[in-house]
């Protein structure tokens, strides 16, 4: 069995919901779909949310009518038979009015996520009714019955394992199941998220669970490239990755992955392609385990880094200092990148700052203490980069007009890492593709 996630983009327009119906028929095996929402809707939501949060009802009405407008049209290109159409319109209205009853009564963090879930449910009830216009034979799994996260927001895979391969045993005679990515169940009980993207960490979880033989993320490029398309001119697509490349490359920046959603698959040693809706025949990514080759494979930039220095000329050498430091972002949950040390300071990065202010007022009995934001990590990445001859001097030279404040080397074999200051990260990757792809 395998898995195949289409992204918002590869279902964000009727034609491309039906290119998705294609693609998962185009062979007997048996498989999961993942569905994002349609591109566009979760940010949709996401500001209907804020506005309700911030009492702005108007606001909110006026953004819900707006996307529901949108999903009147969606559904006129998407199916043709009466039938279909009023079920597709059904679907819609039963969703919309969620939203306008939510509009009506106290607000919640809870009811929040209920709000940013209707996206995922929507695409994929709507892709079910397309199917049943095709007479392609599906099920339609609900993801809030078998996803689920624990007090700390992880996933707890065990339990997925369980409950989905029960769900599958329960329907044995299908060979087509669509279910939503991204949303979940809390330790709670309550409708919560895999964080903005998740619908990748939900096809990985699936996989995992399911042992399944791929697991296919598919976008609107043909996988991952050796730089951001969005910010440099000419990138080129990288055709193997092993697992420790992939997941430093999405943890550090590269949208195409949802940050954390490797671990999965490799843990089941599942192989992960990237491939192209729109250009189905594209060989696209792999990323397996034993696509081991070395040397530098992409850069890629992760924004809204804040670095916080401490200067202690007193307490720094001191055994003990670094582990009272560690424990005030630990007691904020909150995860350091990058780390670099001197004999009177110590200087870290998160990305968050969620939690600063809380964060700052307890390291200050350690010393002076100093945050600076618009930052942004730039992490070359490739397997085995520290020992292949003269990466570190090509992309020094490449980068000597830009002002650099920390670097990170030798904490991974796979990543060197330079902080600069947000402005100069376009400049920055640009150097980088031409002075180390020699693009
Ligand atoms: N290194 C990279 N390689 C490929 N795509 C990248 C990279 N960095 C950023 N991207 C962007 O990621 C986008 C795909 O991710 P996303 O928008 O989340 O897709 P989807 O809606 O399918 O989940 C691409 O359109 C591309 O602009
Ligand atoms: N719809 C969610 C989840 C997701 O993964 O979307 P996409 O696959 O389009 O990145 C979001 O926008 O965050």
């Amino acid at each position: 069995m395998k898995v195949m996630k289409f992204g918002g983009t590869s279902v964000g327009k009727p034609e491309r919901m039906h290119q998705v119906a294609q693609l998962v028929t185009a062979d007997a095996e048996p498989k999961i779909v993942v569905l994002s929402a349609l591109s566009g809707t979760t940010n949709a939501l996401v500001a209907i949310g804020d506005a309700i949060a911030a009492g702005n009802r108007t606001g909110a009405k006026n953004k819900i009518e707006e996307l529901e407008a949108h999903y009147a049209n969606f559904i006129k290109q998407l199916v043709e038979q009466e039938e279909c159409v009023a079920k597709a319109t059904a679907i819609t209205r039963e969703h919309f009015e969620f939203l306008d009853i939510i509009l009506r009564i106290s607000f919640s963090d809870a009811l929040y996520k209920d709000i940013l879930a209707q996206g995922e449910l929507l695409s994929t009830k709507l892709f079910s009714v397309y199917l049943q216009e095709k007479g392609i034979d599906h099920l339609l799994l609900p993801a809030l019955e078998f996803m689920s996260i624990d007090v700390n927001e992880e996933p707890e895979l065990p339990a997925i394992k369980y409950k989905l391969n029960k769900l599958l045993q329960q329907h044995s005679d299908k060979k087509l199941f669509i279910t939503q990515g991204y949303i979940c169940r809390n330790a709670r009980g309550e409708v919560d998220n895999l964080k903005r993207g998740g619908s990748d960490y939900t096809a990985s979880l699936i996989a995992a669970a399911i042992n399944a033989s791929v697991c296919e993320i598919w976008t609107d490029i043909d996988g991952m490239h050796n730089n951001d398309p969005r910010v440099v001119n000419k990138t080129v697509p990288i055709s193997q990755l092993s697992f420790d490349e992939a997941a430093e490359l999405a943890y550090f920046g590269a949208k195409i992955l949802h940050p954390t959603c490797i671990w999965p698959a490799q843990h089941s040693n599942v192989p992960v392609k990237l491939l192209n809706t729109m250009q189905p025949q594209a060989a696209g990514t792999t990323i397996a385990e034993d696509a081991q080759s070395t040397g530098v494979k992409a850069v890629a930039a992760k924004d809204g880094i804040i670095a916080i220095k401490i200067k202690s000329s007193r307490m720094l050498l001191a055994y003990g200092f670094l582990r009272k430091v560690f424990e005030v972002f630990e007691k904020y949950r909150t995860p350091i990148d990058m780390i670099t040390t001197s004999e009177v300071a110590v200087s870290l990065t998160i990305d968050t700052d969620a939690h600063l202010p809380e964060i700052i007022k307890e390291l200050e009995p350690f010393g002076s203490v100093e945050a600076e934001d618009n930052l942004t990590i730039v992490s070359v990445v490739g397997n085995e980069i520290a020992e292949t001859p003269e990466v570190l001097k090509k992309l020094f030279d490449a980068i000597s007009t830009i002002p650099v404040r920390m670097v990170s080397y030798g904490g991974s074999r796979h990543n060197i890492s330079l902080l600069i200051g947000s402005e100069y990260k376009k400049e920055a990757l640009q150097l980088i593709n031409s002075g180390v792809f020699g693009l």
